[in-house]
């Protein structure tokens, strides 16, 4: 836990956390070397870092890193629905059952390739809380919506019908991921400004809804071609408290080093 101010708020404490999505990569083996690399090469620290594998790796990836505080696994996905006839699906329960805290929700290849909107990335969050997991919560907009200068009005809607639903409480429980569609995987980043901006909007439609305190205490992570490279700047940024890194959290050193940068 690191204190933070936030436009000369209050002092108060809210998580690092730097969260890697492995998407659709590495077969078993390779999971389990990489999960195993992070995990030698991780000092503690007060940052958080989680490991989201795809789910044949989240059993053996819990059960490596069970004595390591700082570290956790994510899901990328869970059903809505508690347990039932739907092929294919996995229950947010079930996760937890593997030793998985977190789970992440809403991405945009969800939205896009699997066609899950704001009601449906809704329902999933309310199931991963019922089961006791934290979601990591993506939004962000696309290309379009930035160059038509909507950007605020688009992320806004997202936050709204995925968390306004939530008690207080509940919120606690809930990582924010900006994620500009146009950013990820295109090795284009939003400035650091863009970030910072971007988080403080989301912060601000929090606190509105839910108070300022409890505001405060959502980390945002920033995701879209993070890299060693960008990572510190980006970092820096006053409501920037971490990243959620796609391709680069296929390298432990890369990912380590991102870690590193706060
Ligand atoms: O979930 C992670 C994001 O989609 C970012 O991916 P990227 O770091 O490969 O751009």
């Amino acid at each position: 836990m690191v204190p933070v101010i936030t436009q000369q708020r209050k002092i108060m404490k809210r998580k690092h956390i730097v969260a890697g999505n492995w998407k659709m990569n590495m077969d078993y083996d390779a999971g389990r070397d990489l999960v195993k690399a992070v995990a030698d090469k991780l000092q503690p620290s007060d940052t958080l870092v989680i490991l989201g594998t795809p789910y044949i790796h989240l059993r053996n990836a819990a059960s490596i890193i069970k004595d390591i505080s700082n570290l956790k696994i994510a899901a990328q996905n869970c059903h809505q629905e508690e347990s039932g006839a739907f092929t294919g699906e996995v229950a947010a329960g079930m996760l937890a059952s593997c030793g998985v805290d977190y789970v992440i929700l809403g991405h945009s290849e969800r939205r896009e390739y699997f066609g899950e909107d704001d009601q449906l990335i809704a329902s999933k969050i309310d199931a991963a809380l019922a089961a006791g997991l934290s979601p990591i919560y993506c939004c962000g907009e696309k290309l379009e919506a930035r160059e038509a200068g909507t950007e605020n009005d688009v992320v806004g809607a997202q936050v709204e019908a995925a968390l306004f639903h939530l008690s207080t409480e509940q919120l606690a429980q809930v990582v924010i991921a900006y994620e500009p569609v146009w950013a990820i995987g295109t090795g284009k980043t939003a400035s650091p400004e863009q970030a910072q901006d971007m988080h403080a909007h989301i912060r601000a439609l929090l606190a509105g809804h839910f108070g300022q305190e409890a505001a405060d205490g959502v980390s945002i992570l920033y995701g879209g071609s993070v890299k060693p490279g960008n990572a510190k700047e980006i970092f820096s940024k006053p409501d920037v408290d971490g990243g959620l890194i796609g391709g680069a959290s296929l390298k432990a050193a890369d990912f380590i080093a991102i870690v590193d940068s706060f």
